[in-house]
């Protein structure tokens, strides 16, 4: 039999990450409403539990993900769901009745199989969704494209929802992709980043360019930017842009 991890029982500094990561993920929670990416319920945010024992950040096999079907107004730091990377949920201090996200499995199948992920966000922001309904990838024509997905946003494979299938397609998908967003087909988009907050990013940024692009279309033909300049847009995006 395996034994649940107790919260209360890990050493100080695995504590503290666990709990400056729960503050994070509730904090970016707010964010899905606020740019208009989810309705009710319907989106979920979360991050790989990082500790810095003084060599820098290492990754733990924990993540922080919200609890299922609380309204996004409830969402604290204290009702977010500590797991482990099978996607069990700890002895985190939270009620045993409080289960985390449905879509547990397919974050936790992520961490597992894409080392440098530290974050993963997935909504059913209305444009992206659309073009997931269509099963048709968002064409990169749009500099904003090239800056963040460094080309189209791709299509991920039909999967139920509850066991790794979800996680198995974003992976498949975006191993050998520069795109950090998949619109798994009928469902959705699923992001990706080094941590929550940039995973957040590119949900926000994959609905504005569905939006767009889905606009550009209704009056004509769009016209695509060749990969060599998407690659420099990228490139340059990745890293000169911002500060550093
Ligand atoms: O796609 C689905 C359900 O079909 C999920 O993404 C939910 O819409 C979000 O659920 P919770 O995170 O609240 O469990």
């Amino acid at each position: 039999m395996t034994t649940v991890p107790v919260l209360a029982e890990l050493d100080d500094a695995l504590q503290a990450a666990v709990a400056a990561t729960r503050e994070r993920v509730a904090a970016l929670h707010a964010e899905l409403p606020r740019w208009g990416l989810v309705v009710w319920t319907a989106g979920n945010v979360s991050e790989r539990v990082t500790v810095d024992r003084g060599n820098g950040p290492e990754p733990t096999d924990l993540f922080v993900i919200k609890p299922s079907g609380v309204s996004y107004d409830e969402l604290s730091a204290e009702n977010m769901v500590v797991c482990t990377l099978e996607g069990t949920k700890i002895a985190d201090g939270t009620p045993e009745h409080l289960v985390p996200s449905s879509d547990t499995a397919a974050h936790a199948y992520v961490y597992r199989h894409m080392e440098g992920v530290g974050g993963v966000v997935h909504t059913h922001s209305t444009y992206a969704t659309a073009w997931a309904a269509r099963r048709e990838p968002i064409p990169c024509a749009l500099t904003m494209m090239g800056d963040e997905f460094g080309g189209e946003i791709p299509i991920g494979p039909f999967a139920l929802i509850g066991d790794d299938s979800i996680g198995r397609g974003i992976v498949e998908t975006l191993r050998d992709s520069k795109s950090p967003a998949v619109l798994m087909a009928n469902h959705g988009p699923f992001t990706i980043g080094k941590d929550a907050r940039a995973a957040v990013k590119a949900a926000v940024m994959c609905e504005e360019v569905a939006k767009t692009v889905h606009v550009a279309r209704q009056g004509g033909e769009i016209h695509l930017i060749p990969q060599d300049l998407v690659d420099r847009l990228n490139d340059r995006y990745q890293n000169v842009y911002g500060q550093h």
